[in-house]
């Protein structure tokens, strides 16, 4: 069997990794990691991004009553993120692999230097033979800095390190019209370039211990799959699933997002996922609109912009939006606000956001 794709991420939910009393599913770990190391010797690149450590620190110890649900959080991921890569560092040296442990935030995505030194160091292990193995930093990232959950974190590192497919494993088959337990519920298999589902059509109900459920797994897809990254939702309960995602005859049910056109700008590719990031936001008039939106590159110029939102300095990320306010995409500020404020409507020396540091869609 010729594998399909030669570099791929792979997130596995914490749900795959518990079993109904609370304690890691070593079975489960241990099959994926056989498959991984398969996969890994025919020389594709994998990166794990592997939830379970709080669900981990849960079996293990108990709070104290005045813990509230922060600190619960904290203490159980701190405790459970050992055993975790504990496990999957035993079970890799049965193959003689070696994986490693990358913690990460948000907002090291929201920092152009953090961003480039995360992919250098991801980019390392894979020349040494390493597995990555990334998961949020849930000891210190808590409320506003969380990301909405590990699908989010998946796309992200996806889009960073460029690999040509997601799979996003789960405890159902993909993506159902209605909630997947439903009588009638039926499987949707194939999500073309640029379609995206419903909202309506997915219930927020979540597994066990799931945390975003299956409405930012499918956005998180769509998205994904708009920037070049085919994207594959599946039963990660499903024996021999990744040998069977990689392996282009078989036909196991699961929901398949056909990729569109690979972009290849990594600055626009972060930018993409810069919006929690954004410092202001800029309005622009039609004209303004019209020629960004056109085939021809084009950066956004003081002459087009009617008016300014927040307070952002030269080089911070600021949404830019037509005069209805629909944001037409992000860009990387040239000038500060007090700048813009005072140029507006007339021409200016430079541009406020150069073609380079502008994504649109
Ligand atoms: N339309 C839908 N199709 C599939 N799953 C859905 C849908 N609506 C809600 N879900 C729920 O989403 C869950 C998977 O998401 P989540 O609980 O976050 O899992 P994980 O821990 O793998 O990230 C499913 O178990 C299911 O209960
Ligand atoms: N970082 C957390 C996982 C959070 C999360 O997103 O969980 P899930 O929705 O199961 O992928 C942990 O390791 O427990």
């Amino acid at each position: 069997m010729a594998n399909r794709y030669s570099s791929i991420v792979i997130k596995i939910g914490s749900n795959l990794l518990t079993r109904d009393d609370g304690m890691l599913n070593v079975a489960r770990m241990a099959h994926f990691v056989d498959q991984i190391a398969a996969l890994q010797k025919k020389g594709v690149r994998v990166i794990l991004v592997s939830s379970g450590a709080v669900a981990a620190g849960r079996a293990e110890v108990e709070p104290q009553k005045k813990h509230d649900t922060v600190s619960r959080r904290q203490l159980w991921s701190a405790v459970g993120q050992v055993k975790l890569i504990n496990r999957y560092a035993d079970l890799f040296r049965e193959h003689c692999l070696t994986c490693a442990q990358v913690l990460t935030t948000k907002e090291n995505f929201s920092d152009r230097q953090h961003y480039l030194n995360m992919r250098n160091c991801i980019n390392t292990l894979l020349e040494s033979s390493v597995i990555p193995i990334i998961n949020e930093n849930d000891a210190i990232s808590v409320t506003e800095l969380m990301f909405t959950d590990n699908d989010e974190l998946s796309g992200l590192i996806a889009s960073m390190m460029d690999v040509d497919a997601l799979f996003l494993l789960t405890n159902v088959d993909g993506v159902y019209r209605g909630n997947p337990g439903a009588p009638g519920s039926e499987l949707i298999q194939h999500i073309t370039s640029g379609e995206t589902i419903s909202e309506d059509l997915i219930s927020t109900q979540k597994s066990n211990f799931g945390r975003g459920g299956m409405l930012t797994k499918s956005s998180i897809a769509s998205k994904l799959a708009g920037q070049g990254v085919t994207v594959h939702i599946a039963n990660g309960s499903r024996l021999n699933v990744l040998t069977d995602l990689m392996d282009r005859e078989s036909d196991i049910p699961h929901t398949w997002f056909e990729p569109g056109k690979k972009k290849s700008n990594t600055v626009k590719k972060w930018l993409a996922h810069s919006d929690d990031f954004a410092r202001g936001e800029v309005f622009v008039n039609d004209g303004a609109r019209d020629a960004l939106l056109s085939e021809r590159a084009t950066s956004l110029l003081t002459i087009g912009i009617t008016g300014v939102q927040g307070q952002f300095k030269t080089g911070d990320i600021v949404r830019v939006k037509d005069v209805s306010g629909k944001l037409l995409g992000l860009g990387k500020a040239g000038f500060s606000s007090k700048i813009v404020e005072r140029e507006m409507g007339s021409k200016y020396d430079k541009p406020f956001i150069h073609y380079d540091y502008l994504y649109l869609g």
